[in-house]
């Protein structure tokens, strides 16, 4: 038997965390393996953001086209070729696939073993048959989708997000269960892309994000023609003649059905943990993921965990930021802790819904009380209205110096202006900062501005503040 590879750094996955990571210390001439028995790139690009970013899109101009006798133009009646919709999104993976592949990193000096890792023991792990003895271990294995044991499931051949990008033709009515990031974002391409489109959700959709910048969200979403059912709890599934299917599910109101074609599961992810021997290598774990610190080890401390597998937010941004606290402690032995209030996240339905920092409800908790909300519409901005574009509003929570704690925005192109304010929450920014800047008219993003300048309103009515501007007029 050959001897051990004895890199300096393994990395287990080679998607958003894994090639992060493998990126960053090879840059620095270190010596690293990392071991993917799939498909490079992760589920990102293969079966996550890129597919359903790609198929929102299509959608997107499925419904500009609908949209356009609003603004005196008229293009026909929208037709979808799904084949070609199909075809569009595989281009999009196709494209990005390079930066991600096996011989970019292997030119980049990285070893690359395509197979199964599996630890052995505290410090040995098989990579197929090749035996690696890293000094460190990054486990970036990320997550799947998660199939509740719902009666009936098995008898049919449900979607997740690993198999709904390989359909090349139209679905007549999908069911999702589960009204989530997944859900939600799908619901709505499904429907602009010509399908009937019912989600069933256990209890509120978009339930991770602020209630009411979520409920101008779902309102869109419903008058576009998706079907939501909140509170309602799917019980069982069963096939209906040779392509349909039938969803029982139960809510306050009893128990109901919906008939569809297709169904699609999107109620959550399962850590990949399993078959990885993380009991022999000593790495307590359990449902969520490997349980880590603030600084991502697990209770071995030769091992990392980070991206998805490691049981916190599962953004494809986090896996990155994960990757950078990880090469800081592993190379240069520098602390690193994740801090998860300042992390965005974005999701990319229409309107969008974006979000950074505390929520209304955990900085109230968190400051006894003691912030202020600040809103502006996207109705009172010139641009929205130029663009037809006036659905949704930004709500700024600040304490009580006027610190940027959260920012919540529902509306168009939330997930690109949610940048600004990921920055002002990141370097603990104050409403005065963002006085201060100049957004360029008309944009949408001076909607920040907007509600930021509305805190200092009562200020201008208070009688001192008028007594010093007509006291200093005096002097000429
Ligand atoms: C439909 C969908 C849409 C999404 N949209 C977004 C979005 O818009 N924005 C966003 O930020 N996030 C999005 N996400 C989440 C994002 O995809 C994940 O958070 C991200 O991919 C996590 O990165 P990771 O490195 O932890 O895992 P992954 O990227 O999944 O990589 C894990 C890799 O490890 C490999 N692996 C697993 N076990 C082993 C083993 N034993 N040996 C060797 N290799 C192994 C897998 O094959 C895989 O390639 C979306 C997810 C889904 C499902
Ligand atoms: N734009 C983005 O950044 C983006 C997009 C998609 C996914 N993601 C990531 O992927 C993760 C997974 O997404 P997701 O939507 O699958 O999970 P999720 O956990 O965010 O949402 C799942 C939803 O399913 C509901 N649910 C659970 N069991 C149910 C049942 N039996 N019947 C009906 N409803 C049920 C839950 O109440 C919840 O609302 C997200 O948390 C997010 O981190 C991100």
């Amino acid at each position: 038997m050959s001897s051990p590879l004895t890199p300096d750094i393994c990395i287990i996955g080679g998607g958003s965390g894994g090639l992060s990571v493998a990126a960053a210390a090879a840059s620095f001439g270190v010596d690293v393996v990392l071991v993917e028995m799939g498909k490079m790139g992760g589920d990102c690009l293969n079966y996550g953001c890129v597919p359903s970013k790609a198929m929102i899109a299509a959608g997107k101009h499925a419904h500009a086209i609908r949209e356009a006798p609003s603004f005196g133009v008229t293009a026909g009646e929208a037709k979808v070729n799904f084949g070609k919709v199909h075809d569009h999104i595989h281009s999009v993976i196709g494209a990005i696939a390079p930066n991600d592949s096996a011989e970019r990193f292997r030119a980049m000096g990285v070893n690359v073993i395509e197979a199964e890792a599996r630890f052995v023991d505290k410090a040995t792990l098989m990579a197929g048959k090749t035996e690696i003895r890293a000094r460190r271990y990054v486990v970036a294995t990320g997550s799947t989708a998660l199939v509740p044991p719902i009666p009936g499931l098995d008898t049919v051949d449900y979607l997740t997000n690993e198999t709904l990008f390989d359909r090349t033709r139209a679905t007549r009515h999908l069911i999702i269960i589960g009204g989530g990031p997944i859900g939600m974002e799908m619901a709505q391409a499904h429907r602009r892309l010509g399908a009937e489109v019912t989600v069933l959700e256990g209890a509120r959709a978009l339930g991770k994000d602020d209630p009411e910048l979520a409920a101008i969200v779902l309102e869109n979403i419903r008058a576009e023609g998706v079907t939501i059912h909140e509170g309602s709890k799917v019980t069982s599934v069963e096939k209906r003649g040779k392509t349909g299917v039938r969803v029982h599910y139960e809510s306050d109101a009893g128990e109901a059905f919906v008939d569809g074609s297709d169904v699609l599961v999107a109620v959550g992810r399962l850590a990949n943990v399993e078959g990885l021997g993380l009991d022999a290598a000593g790495v307590e774990h359990d449902r969520r993921g490997i349980k880590v610190g603030a600084n991502l080890r697990s209770s071995n401390k030769r091992i990392y965990a980070i991206g998805d597998v490691a049981g916190g937010l599962q953004f494809t941004h986090v896996a990155g930021y994960h990757a950078g606290l990880v090469v800081q402690q592993i190379l240069f032995r520098v602390p690193a802790k994740e801090n998860r209030d300042i992390i965005p996240w974005a999701t990319y339905t229409d309107p969008e819904l974006a979000h950074v920092g505390l929520s209304e409800e955990e900085a109230g908790k968190r400051h006894g009380g003691r912030i202020s909300i600040l809103r502006w519409p996207y109705a009172e901005n010139d641009r929205a209205q130029a663009e037809r574009k006036t659905t949704g509003l930004i709500k700024l929570v600040v304490d009580r110096k006027a610190r940027i704690l959260g920012v919540s925005i529902a509306g168009a192109g939330a997930g690109e202006m949610i940048n600004m304010w990921a920055l002002a929450v990141s370097k603990g920014l104050t409403l005065k900062d963002v006085r201060g800047y100049v957004p360029p008219y008309p944009t949408m993003a001076e909607i920040g501005k907007r509600a930021a300048v509305s805190y200092y309103i009562p200020m201008t009515r208070k009688p001192y503040v008028r007594w010093i501007v007509r006291f200093l007029r005096r002097f000429g």
